[in-house]
């Protein structure tokens, strides 16, 4: 699903208004309707004090549609208008009207601090004061109304998007943004419910296709997407009964080091479970048995060094390598990799270590093969690039970095981000169990095993990421967050892949 901006829904709703021929306040009263019956179905005649705060544009006039239909169906409502101006917008004014209508208790103006109306725990509070309409911060009485909301703990629910967030910039510092609970939003998703910074003002998010033209939205130009079960199980390839081992890809993972064999073996357990075809990897010698016994699948060559790697085999039979999950940065492991580097020519996936010591020796980074994936952590993607000022400029950094040396950049976290040039892809799966030790080497395994298996490596990158979340997502059905362990998230890659089909066993598909 593509992400717009503030500029390009407005832009779909004229046209869409234009195509159907209806007016503007018709396809509020559609938009607004939607957000009624959604609030309807779950409260069910419930006698909750629903107390509505609306601005003045058209977020607001979304707020008093809701307000009538709220009311009609016999619900406690109070209405709000936020008056910060005299400058109501048509749709605004012809809904205020529309209310009066039905009802004698009419909205209440607040214009200062001392028309604050009292908000209870139990109160249910639907923020329709600014949508895609916000152009500066929320400023004096304003911003103060927005922390007084949050400050009462009431179920918030925001309409289109939490008031003080805007579309398409992070916050200024310290501004005032409504921390909704619930966010119904319409037609596309925006790129703020997926930010670190901003995700949380979002609570649980629920779009709502409010019918805008489809060919016209299709048309809409984006370079980032949403990535979601359908769009994984579209880049998904199935397995042809007339195969045989060596058709899903030959893998070589280079890492580990003393006290970090783990790591090592929680990336080939993951390819292996992601279907790689035949799984070696090169470690110290300190590693031999603890992976033959851990990880009988898999095969195992040593390095001459006991505690870390001192050569990786660039001329080694493999569709894809890995490196750098446990594998330290001692210098001779350095000028290991530099060398690797300088004669390997199959793209590479390179994680954690790998990463650190091309933050240092950002010269080895013309040497990657193009369409070679890292995959940092924020942590790890800071030393790349350096600091950001918000997460758009990071997003920023990362597609020059991403362009520059033609690598395809996974930042990971609650929502992993995969860049590709101009390109971005957000992930939707995954959960707070997968925050535990060892969940990243599980991903770099899965992504190596599907560039072995001959995925683009950016299919590999967004479907390898997205399975990770489902399989965490799947493990802690069973497990809980807390007992999440990164292993369980390898074993159920499997169930993953199978739930993209809704459950079907699909290798004879
Ligand atoms: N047909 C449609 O288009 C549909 C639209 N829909 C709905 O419309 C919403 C967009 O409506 P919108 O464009 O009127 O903007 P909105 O978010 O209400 O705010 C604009 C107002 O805020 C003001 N303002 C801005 N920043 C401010 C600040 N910091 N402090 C104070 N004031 C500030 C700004 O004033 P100005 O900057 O001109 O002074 C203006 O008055 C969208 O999110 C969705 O909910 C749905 O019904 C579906 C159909
Ligand atoms: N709250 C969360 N929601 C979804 N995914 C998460 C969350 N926390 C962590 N993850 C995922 O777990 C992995 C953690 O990777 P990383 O930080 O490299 O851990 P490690 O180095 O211990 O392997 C990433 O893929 C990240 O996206
Ligand atoms: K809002």
């Amino acid at each position: 699903m593509k992400i717009l901006s503030a500029k390009q829904l407005s832009e779909a709703d004229k046209y869409s208004i234009q195509k159907e021929n209806i007016t503007s306040v018709e396809l509020m009263e559609r938009a607004a309707t939607l957000v009624f019956e959604e609030i309807h179905k779950r409260l069910q005649g419930a006698p909750i004090p629903i107390k509505i705060f609306c601005g003045i544009g058209n977020n607001g006039g979304d707020g008093l549609v809701i307000a009538r239909h709220l009311i009609q169906h016999g619900y406690e409502v109070t209405t709000y208008v936020v008056n910060y101006s005299d400058k109501r917008s048509e749709d605004f004014l012809t809904n205020y009207e529309k209310l009066k209508d039905i009802t004698n208790n009419w909205p209440q103006l607040i214009k200062n601090e001392d028309s604050f109306p009292d908000i209870q725990t139990g109160d249910f509070v639907i923020d329709a004061m600014f949508g895609i309409g916000l152009n500066r911060p929320l400023e004096n009485w304003v911003g103060k109304l927005v922390e007084y909301i949050n400050a009462s703990q009431a179920f918030t629910l925001a309409i289109d998007m939490p008031s003080g967030l805007f579309t398409d910039k992070g916050p200024e510092k310290n501004s005032a943004i409504i921390e909704a609970d619930y966010t119904l939003s319409f037609q596309a998703p925006k790129l703020v419910f997926f930010l670190p910074e901003t995700m949380d003002y979002i609570g649980e998010l629920q779009l709502l296709d409010i019918g805008l033209d489809r060919e016209f939205l299709a048309k809409l130009e984006s370079d980032i997407y949403l990535i979601g079960k359908e769009e994984a199980a579209s880049l998904y390839k199935t397995r042809k009964k007339n195969s045989h081992k060596g058709d899903y890809g030959r893998v070589l993972i280079a890492g580990g080091s003393y006290g970090k064999m783990g790591s090592v073996q929680l990336t080939a357990k993951a390819a292996l479970r992601a279907g790689t075809g035949l799984c070696s990897l090169y470690i110290p010698k300190i590693g031999y048995q603890i992976i033959q016994t851990a990880l009988p699948e898999a095969m195992v060559i040593t390095d001459n060094e006991e505690d870390l790697i001192t050569s990786i085999p660039a001329d080694f039979d493999a569709d894809v390598f890995c490196f750098g999950m446990g594998a330290g940065t001692d210098r001779k492991t350095v000028t290991a990799f530099r060398q690797f580097l300088s004669e390997v020519k199959t793209p590479i996936l390179v994680d954690a270590d790998g990463i650190n010591i091309l933050s240092e020796n950002k010269d080895m980074l013309d040497l990657l093969p193009e369409g070679s994936v890292l995959t940092p952590h924020p942590g790890e993607l800071k030393r790349l690039i350096g600091e950001w000022k918000d997460n758009f400029e990071k997003l920023e950094k990362t597609r020059e970095l991403s362009e520059k040396y033609k690598v395809i950049v996974v930042i990971k976290g609650a929502h992993t981000f995969i860049v590709n040039g101009k390109e971005v892809f957000i992930n939707t799966s995954g959960n707070p169990g997968m925050a535990t030790a060892g969940s990243g080497d599980v991903l770099s395994g899965i992504i190596t095993s599907l560039m072995g298996q001959q995925y683009n490596n950016v299919a590999a990158a967004v479907l390898g990421v997205y399975l990770h979340g489902a399989s965490g997502d799947i493990a802690v059905r069973e497990l809980g967050y807390e007992s999440l362990l990164a292993g369980d998230i390898a074993d159920h890659i499997g169930r993953a892949i199978m739930e993209l089909f809704n459950g079907e066993s699909i290798d004879k598909r």
